[in-house]
């Protein structure tokens, strides 16, 4: 069983992990993996994928991949990536079979059971051309920042940009949005500050998929600020997997995306074996 590290709270080192931690994960982990009908909604970067410089790089880790085939071919079981992504992004990236659904933008796109498309107002389209102003504007003199495009809004990504330049343009991006675009959603991830014109949250996605799916229960795991909407919503019989360090609202804990693909293998493994009650 992977060893988990505790939560929610503050991340500690791995070395706090104590035999009380390991217990209430496995015990927890055995239960879900009998509930009538599963879904295993997942966040991909810094959960499935480790982070590196260029996101269409990023891909799942094999192990990751692997858990995740076997979870869609279990029966009563529903599998869900819930990203931050635009839905073209982690389509390419996460290169996952139909069964998968898969929400983009932080539950404002869908694929289940067919692409759900972005139409913007005409007052969202404004908004939209405003962020892209402010955010190009704000890049453009700093070759180490990025400005990435979603179908309602603009990341500014500054993963390999030096403290100052970073503190610079978040700074610039933020006044601007302030002045020219309040209306505007902001959130916060790894390196990157997004501007969007819908507010939907990964807590609106796993609400919606759990009704959609019909699940009596939620696994619900991610890394990042915004994924913390998602444990929000979590149910007394659900569980909630934070990977690597941060405060977090997750009961359950591990080092990162290596861990979390073999608590996947587990979960697998658990639900094949185990027998649905
Ligand atoms: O919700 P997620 O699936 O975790 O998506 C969050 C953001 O992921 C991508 O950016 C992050 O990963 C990149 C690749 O490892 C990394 O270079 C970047 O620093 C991270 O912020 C993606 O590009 C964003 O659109 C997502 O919001």
């Amino acid at each position: 069983m992977t060893a988990p590290m505790p939560g929610p709270g503050s991340a500690p080192g791995p070395d706090t992990t104590s035999a009380a931690d390991e217990t209430a994960l496995a015990d927890a982990l055995g239960r879900i993996a009998t509930t009538p009908h599963l879904l295993v909604a997942l966040d991909f970067d810094g959960t499935l994928a480790p982070e590196v410089d260029h996101p269409l790089q990023a891909r799942a880790l094999p192990e990751a991949h692997a858990a995740i085939l076997r979870l869609i071919a279990l029966p009563d079981t529903s599998v869900a990536l819930v990203s931050g992504r635009s839905l073209e992004s982690l389509i390419e990236v996460a290169e996952a079979p139909d069964e998968v659904l898969l929400v983009g933008s932080h539950g404002v796109e869908y694929r289940v059971g067919g692409e759900s498309e972005v139409v913007l107002t005409d007052d969202e389209s404004a908004l939209r051309h405003t962020l892209e102003t402010i955010l190009t504007e704000t890049a453009a003199p700093h070759d180490t920042v990025r400005v990435e495009e979603k179908p309602a809004g603009f990341a500014l990504h500054t993963r390999l940009a030096d403290e100052a330049v970073t503190e610079e343009v978040l700074a610039e991006a933020r006044r601007r949005v302030a002045e020219e675009a309040p209306a505007a959603t902001e959130r916060v991830g790894k390196n990157v500050l997004e501007f969007a014109v819908r507010s939907a949250s990964k807590g609106d996605a796993v609400v919606r998929l759990r009704e959609i799916t019909g699940s009596t229960a939620v696994f619900f795991a991610g890394d990042d600020v915004t994924d913390e909407d998602g444990f929000a919503v979590l149910e007394e019989s659900d569980f909630g997997l934070k990977s690597g360090g941060g405060d977090t609202a997750a009961a359950y804990r591990v080092a990162g995306p290596a861990e979390v693909a073999h608590l996947l293998e587990d979960l697998a493994e658990l639900r094949a074996h185990l027998g649905r009650s």
